[in-house]
């Protein structure tokens, strides 16, 4: 696949073509019995390589890719677009990390390679961008900043987390047009639960679901426990078989 799926193009932005707003797309890969990780949010590979590609051409169709902060420290992903051919010269994603009382490790592999590639800067890696509390003590913020990460100081909700519904108008602020949240658990589920944006139009535009065909039995689900209650209604836009798995894409009703 040395081109960007067709299947994408066609389907993924259509929820958002008539707005000017960022367009969100919620992204995951699961378990046949709907697991995204294993016992203590062990890391599985879950995709095969076909649809592991189409998610790197999908980063890379995105401004942003976000996660939570306990995907970076589980995982220490690299969240870049890698596997797409570098003869392309695609802008890589911006990495975005929602974590709102600065917990970032400043040992993670994506803050690391930024500061150890500078030849690569802008090429295949951006720098890491860490939404935060407006609380954290200065002090830790000039440490993660003096790292190396660019810290962004937002209001935080009631349960101090960084509020969904204001995630557009942060990424209106950093010039962002569009996003790509790939999880975790707990960030897929404050998404999928919260409908509307601050202006009142719809939160989430694309839910695109790898579906792959195993069982991982004890692990981390789509949501956590408890909180399968009061997801929204998707309506399938596309169904794509990807080597062994099944891609879809949904519009939130
Ligand atoms: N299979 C897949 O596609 C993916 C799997 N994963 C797995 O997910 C697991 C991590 O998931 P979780 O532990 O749930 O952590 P998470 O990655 O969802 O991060 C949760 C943290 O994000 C912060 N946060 C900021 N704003 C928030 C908001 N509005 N709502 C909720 N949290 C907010 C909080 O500090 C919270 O503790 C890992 O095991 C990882 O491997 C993660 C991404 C994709
Ligand atoms: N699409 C997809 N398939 C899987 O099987 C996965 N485990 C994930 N996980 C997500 O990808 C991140 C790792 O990215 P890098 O390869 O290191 O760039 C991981 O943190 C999850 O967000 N995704």
């Amino acid at each position: 696949m040395s081109q960007i799926p067709q299947f994408l193009v066609d389907n993924l932005f259509t929820t958002s073509a008539t707005t000017s707003r960022p367009h969100i797309t919620l992204t995951w890969a699961q378990s046949l019995d709907s697991k995204i990780a294993g016992p203590g949010g062990q890391r599985v590979i879950l995709s095969g390589p076909e649809s592991m590609l189409m998610t790197h051409w999908m980063r890379s169709m995105h401004d942003a890719i976000l996660i939570g902060v306990n995907t970076l420290i589980l995982d220490n992903p690299r969240l870049q677009a890698n596997l797409l051919p570098p003869s392309l010269n695609l802008p890589p994603p911006q990495p975005l990390i929602l974590d709102p009382k600065l917990r970032f490790p400043i040992t993670s592999r994506i803050l690391n390679e930024w500061n150890t590639k500078p030849d690569q800067r802008g090429k295949t890696m951006r720098q890491p961008w860490i939404i935060c509390g407006e609380n954290v003590p200065t002090e830790r913020v000039r440490e993660v900043e003096g790292a190396g990460a660019r810290v962004v100081l937002v209001k935080l909700d009631d349960r101090a987390h960084i509020p969904p519904s204001s995630l557009p108008s942060i990424l209106t602020s950093l010039g962002l047009r569009s996003v790509m949240i790939e999880g975790g658990s707990r960030i897929l589920s404050t998404f999928l639960h919260c409908p509307k944006r601050d202006d009142g139009s719809k939160l989430v535009n694309s839910v695109v679901v790898t579906v792959a065909p195993m069982f991982i039995g004890e692990g981390i689900g789509v949501v956590p426990e408890g909180e399968d209650v009061g997801l929204p209604a998707l309506k399938t836009v596309h169904t794509e078989k990807m080597g062994k798995d099944a891609v879809m894409i949904c519009a939130v009703e």
